[in-house]
């Protein structure tokens, strides 16, 4: 038996009007009887339709500016009458009130307002009250009313309605759809009070944080073969919203590889290439361009580039293409990539390409936690210590332009290892990487083992300060030329008196960039 209800009358109050003259004469054309609000009902109307205005229903005029529009019994319980149950159809024949089988609305545009800069008034305004009342008073009553927010959903409805109306399947999913809907527009609504109309104090994070993503893809996999994973978006723009041009899906730990690279990649101005691996870099350098800046970025560590991530901050052209296609890779993220360089790339079949026009602008970082979750400003590279300008020449000769060029660029860059972190760079590339190890000495013999020969006259940067000498007598030993730190240490003098003894330039930048 089918377990279809018939829809015979529909209310529609839409903000966005898109399509629903198309809706109306659908539903007219199956003999559905139209009751609409204000605005809506004179586009129906005009499109030469017929429909009755809620006033007519509810005999009370719309009032307070729209604000008070179908809040009214005989919209409410026309909606909410379970048609199961004979009490409730007895109820509205006694109350001569006609039963709504379809209810089809979308709400007021709060966020958009939000962010067009309007007055707090005018945003107060755009919250809507009584549209949210019948979407989750329909969706409670999905077992009688189907209900519609998304406008994409007309075909939908006119084929539904046209074959005898919606399945019970079809009703909970809307049903489902519409308390998506309204919960995302009510965390929009108390977010921006919280953070905005009434601020609770002065710590600048909101007493209470709410989150609305959508899930967008269902990956194989999670980090393991045995975890499940599927990726959400948040609604703000970010790499969940890249497009994919080519090959296989991407996987969970692709997507953590490439948030890295992405972000590692636009910490330099300049021309330059962020290969990750395990989300730590095997390479980054800035080049005259693109292509330049891979050769670089490989040449660090050619054999842990073999199956890691890279991202381009400037379009993919046919040279880098060329290099990288003779590397194994898993994914290539870039801004754009020139029709040639696509023609090169999609050769091979398993890469991953992704366009990203976007520079990352993430303001806060949410990391989960047993039992709750950690909320931070995110790390930048503007910080005042990140301004060479602002750096202390605590030891050494002050470095030369080239010198100090490499210098800021092995502080911007060490802020994408993992801590403990030591940089090794020349000529604005890394030679050598020592990441997440537990203590910075063992960091800093990984930095300059990586580097080889390349450490003599290398430039180093550490995350953080060096507790001891012992890490930087390491890189000392190893012949780098200048370093720069932090500084903070309660040894700071038994460090900087080790780079004065080696003769070795010592910048202090007051800034630390630990990544965990
Ligand atoms: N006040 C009310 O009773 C009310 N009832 C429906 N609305 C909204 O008014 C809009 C439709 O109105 P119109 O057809 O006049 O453009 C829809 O976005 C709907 O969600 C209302 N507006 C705000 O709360």
């Amino acid at each position: 038996m089918s377990d279809r209800t018939p829809v015979r009358r529909a209310l529609l109050g839409v903000y966005d009007k898109n399509g629903v003259e198309e809706l109306a004469r659908g539903l007219v054309n199956a003999g559905v009887e139209l009751v609409s609000t204000g605005a809506t009902a004179a586009r129906i109307a005009a499109a030469g339709l017929p429909v009755t205005p809620v006033e007519q229903v509810t005999g009370f005029p719309e009032t307070l500016d729209g604000r008070v529009k179908t809040l009214h019994p005989a919209v409410h319980a026309g909606i909410l009458a379970d048609r199961r149950r004979p009490e409730h159809v007895a109820q509205l024949d006694e109350l001569g009130i006609a039963a709504f089988d379809l209810v089809v609305v979308n709400l007021y545009p709060f966020s958009d307002t939000v962010a067009s800069g309007a007055s707090p008034d005018e945003c107060i305004e755009q919250i809507d009250i009584g549209g949210p009342a019948m979407v989750r008073a329909a969706a409670k009553n999905h077992p009688s009313v189907a209900v519609v927010v998304d406008p994409g959903r007309y075909d939908e409805v006119v084929e539904a309605v046209a074959a005898g109306g919606f399945t019970l399947a079809q009703r909970r999913e809307l049903a489902a759809e519409a308390f998506r809907h309204t919960a995302a527009y009510d965390v929009a609504v108390a977010s921006w009070m919280g953070n905005v109309l009434a601020p609770d104090d002065a710590s600048g994070f909101p007493e209470w944080v709410g989150g609305s993503w959508e899930r967008t893809d269902v990956l194989r996999y999670g980090e393991n073969p045995h975890q499940g994973a599927a990726l959400y978006r948040s609604g703000q723009s970010g790499l969940a919203d890249a497009e994919q041009l080519h090959g296989k899906q991407m996987s969970y730990n692709n997507y953590v590889d490439t948030d890295a690279a992405w972000r590692a990649a636009h910490d330099h101005a300049d021309p330059c290439v962020a290969i990750i691996k395990h989300a730590n870099p095997c390479g980054i350098a800035v080049g005259a361009d693109i292509a330049a800046a891979h050769r670089k970025a490989h040449a660090c560590d050619p054999v842990s580039a073999f199956g890691g991530v890279i991202a381009a901050n400037r379009e993919v052209d046919l040279t880098l293409a060329e290099q990288i296609s003779e590397v194994f890779t898993e994914v290539v993220v870039a801004p754009s990539f020139t029709d040639d360089a696509l023609g090169v790339l999609t050769a091979k079949k398993n890469i991953r390409l992704l366009r990203m026009p976007e520079a990352p602008r993430l303001s806060v970082e949410l990391r989960a936690i047993s039992g709750g979750l950690l909320l931070q400003t995110a790390d930048r590279i503007d910080a005042p210590g990140d301004d060479p300008t602002s750096w202390t020449l605590a030891a050494g000769a002050p470095l030369d332009a080239a010198g100090l060029d490499d210098l800021v660029f092995a502080w911007r860059a060490v802020r994408a290892v993992k801590s403990n972190a030591i940089l090794l760079a020349a000529d604005k590339a890394t030679v050598g990487v020592g990441m997440g190890q537990v203590n910075r000495v063992d960091s800093a013999r990984l930095a300059v083992a990586r580097a080889g020969e390349r450490a003599t006259g290398s430039v180093a940067a550490s995350d953080a300060f060096f507790p001891f000498a012992d890490g930087l007598q390491v890189l000392l030993d190893a012949g780098v030329r200048a370093v720069v730190q932090p500084g903070g240490s309660v040894r700071d003098e038994e460090v900087i008196a080790a780079a004065a003894a080696a003769g070795v330039t010592l910048y202090l930048t007051g800034t630390r960039h630990f990544a965990h």
